[in-house]
């Protein structure tokens, strides 16, 4: 027997599932199959990103996902003394989200399961391992085990255009990359303990950089709350199967530890490593299989649903036939740096938590108490500020410079105002998500940018119609790529622009002024916006036709499609102003 998809995924976690959703909203058959007989029902991840949520809003899930959810998820370092250290208490929603929620995995990844019902051409088979992969140049070829009810096995293939594996930290399909997975796994043990019923009640995640024994408190949604302790070198694994030693953990944390519903207790140790690439052919790891960081800033879940995002319109756009597969090269490009950072970040953060050494703890307490006096420093960590934002210099970009490098470089003489000096590296927007505000539009009010925006590549505008501002030919091609034009005007001139350009784009109130300044502290007039809502090129509005053409050879357009749409105006191919993976 053999069957055949677009897309093979293995594992049925939350990248593996968040991609099938992608790729059934694009309309891409996918099949995700998955060793265990269901979806694994404990808590794991704990904290979700704003960035994350909006992902889950894209796949049209929110309401689905927010019950499982607790907003403004703070996080407090206190030393052994319950003093609080730093606290990250990051406010604002620029992605138009709480920065960081607690949130219940099983059920949100269950959330994410029951959405592929939505999609005919999407199905997931339980108890499938993957036992072998053989790729050829048109095809991959996986060879899957199905464990049928009564124990026993069948053996068939499944053909796909392309393999994804998300199988976790010891995936088969990067082990059949033969790609590197540098980095380090520290020997430090932790034990991890779930419980049902709260016997705290406190909200928000302490972590305890407390010499006598490190440990962790979270307070989660629906009454669960999380612990872990930092087990010593002379505490054997086994230990934590003893009732007696968790009680004796968890006496300074709890009341009355014999009172509790346990979910889980299990050992776990961290990991700070990364694949030396993501792809391999017609073969793909994301998520924990590409990358594995500690759980300090709460960044496996987030960056696996990142890789989601990055990977599903690329698969989308090569399946489709928009692009060559080219693209799919720039999904190691544009994820590697961020992924590396949070690694980083989260190893640095446990080597603060961790010290056992009284001296070396107090000279930690001591620095912290210093750094909080300072308004700018204690801003820095309560904000979140070190946290690395997703910022693309290379993959689907256009360098900002390279459509007007005479005004670039240009010297400011007489008074004259020309924008892109200075402003053009530092304040540019190329490579980063755009913010979403809440904005009105005809028939909807109050709602929230990309609900407006459409699901695929915006065009984008201030006070502009950008179809005004493109060669007709490129507005017949986007249109055909399914693209949305889209313009931004102040919420006090949306009535005008609606009769003026309400039949060829669709206009958007801002009533914030947040697109507004967005715009202007840029220095930009138009936008190219990927469907993942990075901006893949900024312009002033009259450069926009060359930053168009700029942005189909980063995302390796397929010259094919362009041409036949535009037999009068074939593509430019500059490759001085593409920026390439
Ligand atoms: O990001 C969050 O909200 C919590 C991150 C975290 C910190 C410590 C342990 C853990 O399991 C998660």
């Amino acid at each position: 027997m053999t069957v055949t998809t677009d897309v093979l995924i293995a594992g049925a976690g939350p990248v593996g599932l968040t991609l099938a959703n992608f790729l059934g909203k694009y309309g891409v058959r996918a099949i995700v199959v998955e060793q265990l007989p269901s979806l694994i029902d404990y808590p794991r991840g704990v904290g979700l990103d704003d960035e994350s949520f909006r992902t889950i809003q894209s796949l049209g899930l929110a309401e689905e996902v927010l019950p499982f959810t607790v907003p403004q998820h703070v996080m407090r370092l206190v030393n052994g003394h319950g003093d609080v250290i730093l606290t990250n208490d990051p406010k604002g929603e620029p992605y138009g989200w709480t920065r960081k929620h607690g949130f219940l995995q099983p059920e949100v990844d269950n959330a994410l399961y029951e959405g592929l019902a939505r999609y005919q051409g999407v199905e997931v088979r339980f108890a499938h391992t993957l036992t072998d992969i053989a790729e050829d140049a048109d095809s991959v070829t996986a060879t899957v085990e199905h464990t049928l009810e009564d124990g026993s096995t069948e053996t068939f293939e499944i053909v796909a255009k392309y393999l994804v594996g998300c199988e976790g930290g010891k995936s088969p399909t990067r082990k059949w990359m033969g790609v590197n997975f540098e980095g380090k796994s520290p020997s430090t043990r932790w034990v991890v303990v779930d419980v049902n019923n709260d016997p705290l009640g406190t909200p928000n995640v302490y972590l305890g950089a407390d010499p006598a024994r490190p440990y962790v408190s979270i307070g989660l949604p629906h009454a669960v709350r999380r612990w872990e302790f930092m087990l010593f070198d002379d505490e054997p694994s086994e230990k934590v199967e003893d009732d007696a030693f968790v009680a004796e953990l968890l006496k300074d944390h709890v009341p009355d530890s014999t009172k509790l519903d346990v979910i889980r207790r299990r050992v776990f140790t961290h990991h700070g490593r990364i694949a030396s690439s993501f792809r391999k052919g017609r073969v793909l790891i994301a998520g924990d299989a590409a990358h594995l960081m500690p759980v300090w800033m709460g960044q496996g879940w987030n960056s696996g649903v990142r890789d989601a995002t990055n990977l599903g319109w690329k698969l989308a756009s090569v399946l489709k036939g928009h692009s060559d597969d080219r693209l799919l090269d720039t999904y190691t490009t544009e994820r590697t740096d961020h992924a590396k950072a949070m690694i980083d970040l989260s190893m640095t953060f446990g080597s603060i938590i961790k010290p056992t050494d009284r001296k070396i703890a107090f000279l930690r307490d001591t620095a912290a108490s210093a750094m909080n006096v300072l308004p700018q420093v204690k801003e820095y960590f309560t904000d979140m500020k070190f946290k690395p934002i997703p910022r693309y210099s290379s993959g689907v970009v256009v360098d900002q410079k390279t459509l007007a490098p005479g005004r670039a470089d240009a010297k400011v003489g007489g008074g004259r105002f020309i924008p892109f000096r200075n402003t053009v590296e530092k304040n540019s927007p190329v490579g980063l998500q755009i913010i979403q505000p809440r904005v009105n539009t005809a028939t909807a009010t109050n709602v929230r940018l990309d609900d407006v925006m459409g699901d695929w590549w915006t065009i984008a505008a201030w006070g502009n119609d950008p179809t005004r501002l493109l060669d007709p030919e490129d507005v017949k091609l986007f249109r055909r790529l399914g693209g949305t034009f889209v313009t931004f005007i102040s919420e006090t001139q949306r009535p005008w622009a609606e009769q003026e350009f309400g039949y060829s784009s669709t206009v958007v109130g801002d009533t914030t002024n947040a697109l507004k300044t967005w715009f202007d502290v840029r220095s930009v007039g138009a936008v190219i916006l990927r469907p993942d809502h990075f901006v893949a090129a900024a312009c002033l509005a009259q450069d926009l036709p060359k930053a168009f053409h700029a942005t189909l050879e980063a995302a390796h357009a397929t010259l094919a499609t362009v041409s036949s749409a535009t037999p009068t105006a074939p593509v430019e191919t500059t490759p001085s102003t593409t920026a390439r993976a």
